[in-house]
């Protein structure tokens, strides 16, 4: 059994519900333990994840958030950053599943938030657990 944080950024109440209820799912089914940490927005979950990370508290992490996209270059701020500082923190050694969304609008996010179709929440904790298993491997 390993020790894992689910990190959202609930910025979409009903869409955030269905993300962290599949990631859960994907996680307990595999055995392992979960906790939920919420942060404001999508640009905390890196620094949150850094800082959970040097407890030694974890062993995964699953970044859960949904950024649609707005009226200004926001988005691409918020959607790229998020995703570079999460893989930079994966090449670094900590085992990270990304499921934030980035989406062009709310029927998107739907489909892809909700566990009985896209569920993009259970993907991003399997691919958690899939890094976890390679790092155990590796002995990292
Ligand atoms: N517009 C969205 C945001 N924006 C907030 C930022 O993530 C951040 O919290 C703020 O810039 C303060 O640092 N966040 C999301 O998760 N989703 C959005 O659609
Ligand atoms: C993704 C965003 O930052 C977005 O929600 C903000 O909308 P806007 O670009 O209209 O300020």
């Amino acid at each position: 059994m390993a020790r894992f944080l689910i990190v959202e950024a609930r910025f979409y109440d009903h869409l955030n519900d269905m993300l962290v209820s599949g990631a859960k799912a994907a996680l307990t089914g595999a055995g392992h333990k979960v906790d939920v940490l919420t942060v404001p927005g999508a640009l905390e979950i890196p620094g949150a994840i850094s800082l959970a990370d040097a407890s030694g508290e974890y062993d995964g992490y699953v970044a859960i958030g949904v950024v649609i996209r707005g009226e200004t270059y926001h988005f691409e701020i918020v959607a790229g950053e998020s995703a570079r500082g999460i893989m930079a923190l994966t090449m670094d050694g900590i085992a990270i599943g990304n499921g934030i969304l980035t989406v062009e609008n709310e029927d998107q996010a739907l489909v892809r938030a909700d566990p009985a179709q896209k569920d993009k929440g259970g993907e991003a904790a399997k691919a958690a657990i899939a890094l976890l298993e390679l790092k155990e491997r590796f002995g990292g």
